[in-house]
């Protein structure tokens, strides 16, 4: 039976020790080596310049081309990917000639087709009969294509350097008559290939009828990974990352200080996604679920261990917080007005416009005459959303708030004085609590701080809930 196994960005980013962890290390024989089908994403940082920033909205290409900046705008910001690339491809086959010329001239066929397909529909948008809207969406797919085409296709080239034998399976339908839906597109491509014989380095994005970003945005690598999972019929998923899961980001808690996540469940990663640490793409999940493919999350750089499994069933025996996340460049888009009490038009319209502006909702909460949203993205998209409420609500205040969300979440949390713990560990360590979130079902409690709190105050989590324990906490609610 094969394994999926799907490798992000950030751990593409460190090749060289891929190589010699999970891709090749000490294996020799093919039955070792072979009956693995890797899905690589774009190199770290790579789709942000593509498209815009994935946390703050900074524009990269897309995002300039889209904003109808200036032609120069989007072009140098293209040119300046084209040389990010070039970096990449120098720093991964240095003096490796034959392979260091394939992997440039790969990426700058790539860009300058699209670069082409741009300009001539700015060109054509300059007749009224065709407006830029309308084709902005195959541009994006387009343009984020090209990130996982880079990474898949330089890591086929080192691979075969080093004598493996493997097969770059472009999922990006570069020169496709016609997209193909999602699932026969990788039907089709994963056709005569002989897993137990090639390494398979697929690429994470898949060109399909319905829209890979369309449909499920950044972080879109997940469904290509879960799909061909499913369409292949894996007996094991595995997500390549570079930590463990842990009990808290191991860059600002440290290494020592975090413990690895055994196992846990769909419900925890939804949370950990919603706060933008994916540690699975939800929809991702859902295929893997219904397949019955069993799913694990590792650390790319210590292959040797376990790692974390997701199940839907898992459940932590004991009462605790399993794990301490968080959010910064997180507004708080608070509006004021006396006569909202009672009115649910409100809020029906402020969601609706901050969906419109693609500004994303974490959380909100509401008095009797006030409502805050908490949403992630660019500050311009939010003065906008900020300026467009103030015209509908002329009566109505609006303040905008720098904010950060620090999370609580865990399997198990039903206990009495869990949240007095949480808010008393902040307390403690000199922090002041602007806005708690704790659903019924409790499987997070949100704190929200200013935003220059955010590390200090994940800090202060774990310390209290994970590394002291909350074992003298006893009685389920
Ligand atoms: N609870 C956590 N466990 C592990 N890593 C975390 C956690 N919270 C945040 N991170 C951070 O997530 C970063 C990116 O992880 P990863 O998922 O490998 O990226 P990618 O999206 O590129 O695959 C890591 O560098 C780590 O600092
Ligand atoms: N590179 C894409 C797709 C993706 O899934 O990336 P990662 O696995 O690094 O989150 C993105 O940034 O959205």
């Amino acid at each position: 039976m094969h394994t999926v196994e799907k490798i992000g960005g950030t751990s593409m980013s460190r090749f060289e020790e891929l190589m010699d962890t999970i891709l090749v290390g000490k294996r020799t024989a093919p039955e070792e080596l072979y009956n693995r089908i890797f899905v690589v994403s774009a190199y770290g940082g790579i789709t942000n310049y593509l498209l815009e920033h994935k946390k703050t909205g900074e524009p990269g290409v897309y995002a300039r081309f889209a904003n109808a900046e200036s032609e120069e705008a989007w072009v140098e910001e293209l040119n300046n990917v084209q040389a990010r690339m070039g970096e990449i491809n120098a720093e991964l086959f240095g003096d490796a000639e034959f392979e260091r010329n394939a992997a440039d001239s790969f990426v700058i066929e790539r860009l300058n087709d699209v670069r082409d397909c741009m300009k001539s529909l700015q060109h054509l948008c300059t007749y009224g009969h065709f407006q830029l809207d309308e084709h902005l969406m195959k541009v994006r797919e387009m343009l984020a294509s090209i990130g996982e085409a880079h990474s898949a296709y330089n890591s086929v080239l080192a691979l075969r350097k080093a004598g493996i034998n493997a097969r770059f399976v472009d999922l990006t339908g570069w020169h496709m008559d016609q997209p193909l839906p999602f699932e026969e597109m990788i039907q089709s491509q994963f056709e005569g290939v002989e897993i137990d014989k090639e390494m398979v380095i697929a690429t994470g994005y898949t060109h399909c009828e319905e829209g890979l970003m369309k449909t499920f945005d950044r972080g879109y690598s997940e469904m290509t990974f879960s799909m061909i999972a499913t369409v292949t019929g894996a007996g094991e998923a595995i997500i390549h990352k570079e930590y463990h899961l842990s009990s808290a980001d191991p860059m600002l808690v440290g290494t020592d200080n975090v413990v690895t996540i055994g196992a846990t469940n769909y419900d925890v990663a939804d949370q950990l996604s919603n706060l933008g640490m994916e540690a699975i793409h939800p929809k991702a999940a859902k295929g893997l679920r219904r397949n019955g493919v069993k799913l694990r999350v590792k650390n790319a750089f210590e292959p040797e261990h376990e790692g974390t499994t997701i199940s839907q069933d898992y459940h932590s025996e004991a009462p605790r917080v399993e794990i301490i996340a968080g959010r910064k460049d997180v507004f708080g888009i608070e509006i004021f007005d006396q006569e909202m009490l009672g009115d649910a038009k409100y809020d029906i319209e402020i969601s609706k416009l901050l969906a419109q502006l693609k500004l994303y909702v974490i959380n909100k909460d509401a008095d009797a005459n006030s409502i805050t949203y908490y949403v992630g993205g660019s500050r311009k998209m939010v003065n906008r959303a900020a300026n467009l409420m103030e015209n509908m609500y002329p009566e109505g205040q609006i303040r905008l708030h720098n904010l950060a969300i620090v999370s609580a979440i865990g399997s198990h949390m039903k206990v009495k004085g869990i949240l007095a713990r949480t808010v008393s560990a902040l307390a403690e360590a000199d922090i002041n609590v602007m806005a708690l979130h704790q659903s019924i079902r409790q499987v997070e409690m949100q704190c929200v701080v200013s935003e220059e709190d955010y590390e200090k105050a994940i800090i202060a989590l774990h310390a209290a809930l994970i590394e002291r324990g909350i074992d003298d906490i006893g009685s389920a609610a």
